[in-house]
């Protein structure tokens, strides 16, 4: 059965492409042509820069846009800190001491909370660095079941959010235009872009990356050639849709440091009639992605598994990949087909969207959970996992059928939250144990004979 790809619904439309340059208007003319801020811009409409990357940055990483709007940005009253008692408490643990552990770590399903919204269902997990020198990644679990009130508006001065819906379906409102992201899609919205998230099925849960430093980019090909892996116009950008009320109190959320910070505003933030650059939100459909794998032997570096990728200054040493393991043919000859056992020099969190992943057959990663590989932390699969593929007769299997697993995976160390060691109540005693501690030896001598333990 081939994977499943989504349909869009009516109501949406979206313009095709990663990293192009898009426009895009509500009413037809709203856009200026050949110059950006005329002194009079269309229909009466402020002309706004948002900037994603330095004036300076390179050509090839400058990342902006220009928006057309009723109302600038700037109109809004001053920024108060929300409380910790009230709703920035979940975010509160991101200016908390992080723990950094090697053991591998794993988590059970984390809970569905119907009781907040998006905003108030943020919960840090892990991450590495700081928001305030752009540096390092968080990763957030979020499991909301109400809406956004219905005069409010979010943003992130912190980082870029890589949203991976786990259950229910995202309707997120955008300034630039509107996405609906479903379980196995995935959204990014970039740093200060405010937006809006209604749930139309009811309640969602899922994980976040939020990247403090740089933009994601599609994986170079290298000799794949020039087509494959997650396609460049599978990435769906936005259309402009406004709205035009310029009367009522709107509240205004912006994530700064990891607190919560609120203003109000007597208009809404979604009035911007059209705009033109490269710095939008964009969706994923990660039955779209082109997996490529071994047909002869050896089981590849899962790095062929990258849909996007945040890079350090080094190259080929990513802040952040995010990478994917979708259903997909084996055929290896002589091969022990699941992960190798490894220690990496990078850190592994994973979670899975539904099904099973296939490394781990003992019952113990489940959808809706995750685990953590530290910077060195041994592991690979588990020893009934083992146990099955050694002895596997090596006829082309899939592995992987309606199953969707993936990994945030970074050079940094990751550190493990208060709330995601302890106040979460989902990390599991003994996961290392009862992974790899049951594994056997098999050595044997070619000889057949059986020594005593040698000395030295
Ligand atoms: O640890 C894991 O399960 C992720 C992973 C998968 C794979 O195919 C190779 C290396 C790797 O870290
Ligand atoms: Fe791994």
């Amino acid at each position: 059965m081939p994977v499943t790809k989504f349909s869009t619904p009516e109501k949406y439309k979206y313009q095709n492409g990663f990293n192009s340059y898009h426009e895009s208007e509500a009413i037809e003319g709203a856009l200026p042509i050949g110059a950006n801020s005329p002194q009079k811009p269309p229909y009466g409409l402020y002309a706004e820069k948002l900037s994603g990357t330095a004036f300076t940055a390179p050509r090839s990483e400058n990342l902006q846009t220009w928006l057309y709007r009723i109302l600038p940005a700037a109109a809004h009253g001053p920024f108060e800190p929300q409380e910790p008692t009230t709703y920035s408490a979940n975010l509160e643990n991101s200016c908390q001491k992080m723990h950094h552990i090697p053991n591998q770590l794993r988590w059970d399903p984390f809970d569905l909370d119907e009781t907040v919204d998006w905003v108030h269902s943020l919960r840090l997990v892990a991450g590495a660095g700081d928001p305030t020198m752009k540096s390092g990644i968080g990763i957030f679990i979020f499991a909301a079941g109400k809406n956004m009130e219905p005069r409010e508006a979010f943003y992130s001065a912190d980082g870029d959010f890589l949203i991976v819906p786990q259950h229910g379906v995202l309707d997120i409102q955008t300034e630039l235009g509107h996405l609906l992201v479903r379980p196995n899609e995935i959204a990014v919205i970039p740093r200060g872009i405010r937006y809006r998230v209604t749930l139309p099925t009811g309640p969602v849960r899922g994980y976040i990356l939020e990247l403090y430093q740089g933009h994601f980019q599609l994986p170079e090909l290298g000799p794949i050639g020039s087509n494959c892996l997650a396609n460049a116009r599978d990435f769906q950008a936005p259309v402009a849709a406004f709205n035009e009320d310029t009367t009522l109190t709107w509240r205004l959320l912006s994530k700064f440091n990891g607190r919560l910070f609120a203003a109000k505003q007597n208009h809404t933030p979604f009035d911007v009639v059209a705009w033109h650059g490269q710095y939008y939100p964009f969706k994923y459909d990660l039955g779209r992605f082109n997996t490529v794998g071994s047909i002869s032997f050896d089981h590849p570096d899962p790095s062929i598994f990258t849909v996007l990728s945040a890079p350090s200054d080094h190259s080929g040493t990513a802040i952040a990949d995010f990478v994917i393991f979708p259903p997909r043919w084996l055929v290896a000859e002589d091969t022990f087909r699941p992960p190798w056992y490894h220690r990496n020099t990078m850190s592994e969190f994973m979670g899975l969207i539904h099904g099973d992943y296939d490394a781990k057959t003992g019952g113990g990663f489940r959808p809706a959970g995750a685990s953590l590989h530290n910077v060195m932390s041994a592991h690979g699969p588990d020893a009934s996992t083992h146990e099955k593929a050694s002895n596997a007769d090596l006829k082309p299997a899939k592995a992987g059928e309606g199953s969707m697993a993936f990994m945030f995976e970074s050079c940094l160390m990751v550190g493990v939250t208060e709330w995601g060691l302890k106040t979460c109540r989902k990390m599991q005693e003994g996961y290392n144990s009862a992974s790899w501690e049951p594994l056997k030896p098999h050595f044997k001598r070619p000889d057949g004979a059986k020594r005593d333990a040698e000395v030295g």
